[in-house]
């Protein structure tokens, strides 16, 4: 695929002294959702402000859809759009006209029929004429993405769409952001909801204090870091995990009713058949088993955890 974003080099250091962005290189393929997760505080909102012209980097370059956003900025930024986290629109006015406006804001002709295929897509419609401070807060951020797509943008950046929504709002939104990929949008959104990233994202990201630690296409992340879970409902609880045990990754749970087993389910020998072997042996019954593929939100946390303690 070839690729929409290119970042080279680019880092942020703010008047404070604060190094927001440490080095960063990245491509955004055209086409795909690419999820930039972190923490509070890690340069996720940094990092798209300056892609979008709004904070100016330290050094590095950028170039979105060919277009230097430094050098060439009118034409880069015609190429994007932006749904920022906190809503910017002018409460007294209707949902029509601040959509109307925003795209005369990039300079391109009146399109009503454009505007109402927006609306009518993000169930607005009907609300066109409503002031935005009567409307709920999710159909303010409808309104905030049917600004950012006003101006028919190829590449759509969403800061944190989801923060504070219900979960029925958040699985519309999912819904959206599919269907734009479909026409063809490149999406780049950024989340601390780790479940978010692993439902929609091609690729993720994942960025720690200002460093891009890892970029990896979801299911390979996945695939590659995914640990499984084997769990063992025993018939009599266990005080102590008996010394023949000690060469299995064993832990009790749910007060000694439950043995865990962790292993790399890609691994030639996982451990399982001897570890079941070993437990007949020993006349340790259990009535019920499963395994659970570890989440996106597992590795997560280990990679956090791990960033915190080579910190
Ligand atoms: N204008 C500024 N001046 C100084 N420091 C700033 C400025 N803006 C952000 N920072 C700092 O830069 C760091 C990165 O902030 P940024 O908003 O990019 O993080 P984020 O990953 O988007 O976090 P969140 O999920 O909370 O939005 C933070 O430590 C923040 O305090």
């Amino acid at each position: 695929m070839p690729s929409v974003i290119t970042i080279q080099g680019l880092t942020k250091t703010y008047k404070s002294g604060h190094q927001a962005l440490k080095p960063i290189d990245l491509e955004i393929e055209k086409g795909e959702i690419f999820a930039l997760l972190g923490p509070n505080g890690a340069g996720k909102t940094t990092m798209i402000s300056i892609i979008c012209g709004i904070v100016t980097p330290s050094t590095g370059t950028v170039i979105a859809d060919g277009h230097d956003i430094q050098k060439d900025y009118r034409a880069a930024r015609t190429r994007i759009g932006l749904v920022p986290q906190e809503l910017t629109t002018d409460a007294f006015e209707t949902v029509w006209a601040t959509v109307t406006f925003s795209r005369g804001l990039f300079g391109k002709a009146p399109n009503p029929a454009l505007i109402e295929r927006i609306l009518r897509d993000l169930s607005l419609w009907d609300k066109k004429d409503a002031k935005i401070m009567t409307l709920s807060g999710g159909m303010k951020r409808r309104v905030m993405i049917a600004k950012a797509l006003s101006h028919e943008p190829d590449i759509l950046f969403l800061d944190e769409p989801t923060a504070g929504v219900d979960v029925e709002l958040r699985r519309d939104m999912w819904g959206l952001v599919r269907q734009l990929r479909d026409q063809g949008v490149t999406i780049i959104l950024t989340t601390h909801y780790i479940e978010e990233a692993e439902e929609m994202a091609d690729r993720v990201g994942v960025i720690l204090k200002g460093e891009l630690i890892l970029v990896e296409k979801t299911a390979t992340l996945m695939r590659k870091l995914g640990k499984k879970t084997l769990t063992l409902n025993l018939q009599e609880p266990m005080t102590v995990i008996p010394p023949e045990l000690a060469e299995w990754d064993l832990s009790l749970q749910n007060e000694g009713g439950e043995l865990e087993y962790a292993f790399d389910a890609h691994a030639e020998k996982t451990g399982v058949p001897s570890l079941l072997r070993r437990l007949s042996d020993l006349g340790i019954a259990f009535k019920d088993l499963n395994t659970r593929q570890s989440s996106l939100e597992d590795i997560f946390v280990s990679l956090v955890h791990r960033d915190g303690e080579s910190a």
